[in-house]
């Protein structure tokens, strides 16, 4: 028995090429393993390869080489049990637009198997706070509750990994926090959760540990406390009470003045406390009228891993 929820290992895609397009090597052989319990952050920019890699953990795209096992089933050897431990929730609402929350919660169980008295249809209904719409057409639904009946539809056959992808896409505060309430209610009962996020911010809140890929390989694969140690970069912006330059400033901060006048300072916070960036602005006789930080986002941690020349 293993420990982990996903293993894969040497995982290659190539999209055939057609007409004038070139073949594109999405996945360049990708070796990742995802402990059970955890909640997993797959993260990387535009065209990365993330969903592809989920399109294959969800059995909607061919590998072309590799192994994957979910569950500590192989993808090849036992396809219903591998697919029968994973639930995703896609990035894009394709919903019936003639089914009820209830009926397609009910039509997504079907195409599972899931018998009809061990069917979830109520409790999920809740969950997603679709109770009261669970008999309403998915047309007169709002793009939100659209985005919470496709999480109730991921979980409907109870899948022991849940893969979200980009759930926080443009969706509003109200929906992102109900989305992030469910992920850690349900990885509370022991349910591993995978989510892309283009947001370091949101994955650091969220995640045990962190893959990043990029090109369809992934370059680094940490805990997230690890991941956030290696930046260790942090900008304190102080918006001044009057017009002032730059003090001058200890080795390890830079500084800018930006546009509307605000001075900004870049340091490790391993090296340097935000209090002695305080400090030294007070002494220099400078009023601080506000005070705010700059979040690191995924854009740096891959400015500062990839102009690294050693392997990370
Ligand atoms: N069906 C396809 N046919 C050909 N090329 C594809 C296909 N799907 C994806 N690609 C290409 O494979 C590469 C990886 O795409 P993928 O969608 O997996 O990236 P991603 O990391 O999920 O990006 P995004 O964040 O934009 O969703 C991209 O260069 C993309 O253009």
């Amino acid at each position: 028995m293993t420990d982990n929820a996903i293993e894969i290992s040497g995982l290659k895609k190539t999209y055939k090429g057609s007409g004038r397009s070139a073949a594109k090597e999405a996945l360049k052989g990708i070796d990742l393993t995802i402990p059970r319990g955890s909640i997993f952050g797959l993260l990387g920019p535009n065209g990365a390869g993330k969903s592809t890699l989920i399109n294959i953990l969800a059995g909607l795209v061919v590998k072309s080489a590799g192994s994957v096992k979910i569950w500590g089933f192989d993808q090849d050897e036992n396809p219903r049990q591998s697919r029968a431990a994973i639930g995703v929730m896609p990035q894009e609402p394709h919903l019936d637009p003639f089914f009820t929350p209830a009926g397609s919660l009910d039509v997504q169980a079907g195409l599972y198997g899931v018998p009809k008295s061990q069917r979830r249809t109520a409790e999920i209904l809740e969950l997603i706070g679709l109770t009261d719409k669970a008999d309403a057409y998915a047309r007169s639904l709002s793009g939100g509750m659209r985005r919470r009946l496709l999480l109730g539809k991921a979980l409907v056959h109870s899948p022991q990994i849940l893969v979200l992808d980009e759930p926080t896409a443009g969706v509003d505060i109200e929906l992102r926090s109900m989305l992030w309430a469910n992920v850690r209610k349900l990885n509370d009962q022991g349910m591993t959760i995978i989510l892309t996020t283009h947001y370091l911010e949101e994955a650091e809140e969220m995640c045990d540990d962190i893959a990043i890929i990029n090109h369809g390989e992934v370059i680094v694969r940490d805990s997230t406390e690890n991941l956030l140690g290696r930046l260790d970069r942090k900008t304190l912006v102080i918006t001044p009470g009057d017009e002032c330059d730059l003090p001058a400033l200890p080795e390890g901060v830079v500084g800018e003045k930006l546009g509307d006048g605000s001075l900004a300072f870049t340091y490790q916070s391993g090296k340097t406390p935000a209090d002695a960036i305080l400090s030294l602005v007070r002494d220099a006789g400078i009023p601080i009228r506000d005070v705010r930080t700059q979040e690191a986002h995924l854009e740096d941690v891959f400015l500062s891993l990839t102009a690294k020349k050693e392997p990370v």
